[in-house]
């Protein structure tokens, strides 16, 4: 089911997700929801507490539309190893919707994670997905692309959204 997602400045946004204990019934019902949710935004990445789910598991598909989608669900990922070489690319994220800036991250990353068979994977990845997993991480523990940037920027972004939340709240 397509579930609300937050918006900034939403608390849960910035809180650290609980560890899964058990892979049962209710979160691959979870892992469900957030792809549906993910393709319909469209995004490449879901973090669960951007629809104010506040366990550790996240989702992503980097497969373009006429691809055949390849959906990834990690639980409990941790990046065990980050690379030494740095990429600028352009961040999006459906919680801060309409802005796109550049960020600085390592080019290339180890994650390990469980996956919804309940099995331990390690996977090496670069590019694009190496940014897409930092981002999805992040949101795991309340930090947000927006937080790379300069302050001056960052100021701008948050600014722009507490007005829209003022307007709204009228
Ligand atoms: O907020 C999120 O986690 C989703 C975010 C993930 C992400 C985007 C870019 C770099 C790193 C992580 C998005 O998917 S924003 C939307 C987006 O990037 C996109 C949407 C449709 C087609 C292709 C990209
Ligand atoms: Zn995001």
């Amino acid at each position: 089911a397509i579930r609300p997602i937050l918006i900034i400045p939403d608390a849960r946004l910035r809180a650290v997700a609980d560890p899964i204990v058990e892979v049962d019934e209710e979160i691959k019902t979870l892992a469900k929801d957030m792809l549906d949710t993910m393709y319909d935004a469209p995004g490449i990445g879901l973090a669960a507490p951007q629809i104010g789910v506040m366990k550790r598991i996240v989702v992503m598909d980097l497969a373009g539309e006429n691809e055949p989608a390849a959906p990834l669900v990690m639980i409990n990922p941790e990046i065990t190893k980050f690379g030494d070489e740095i990429q600028v690319t352009e961040e999006g994220c459906l919680s801060i919707p309409e802005l796109y800036y550049e960020v600085e991250r390592p080019s290339t990353v180890t994650v390990k994670y469980t996956d919804l068979d309940g099995q331990q994977v390690t996977k090496d990845a670069d590019g694009k997905l190496a940014v897409c997993i930092q981002h999805e991480l992040d949101h795991l523990d309340g930090v947000l692309y927006i937080d790379y940037l300069s302050r001056l920027k960052r100021d701008r972004v948050i600014k722009k959204f507490d007005k829209q939340a003022k307007l709204a709240a009228r």
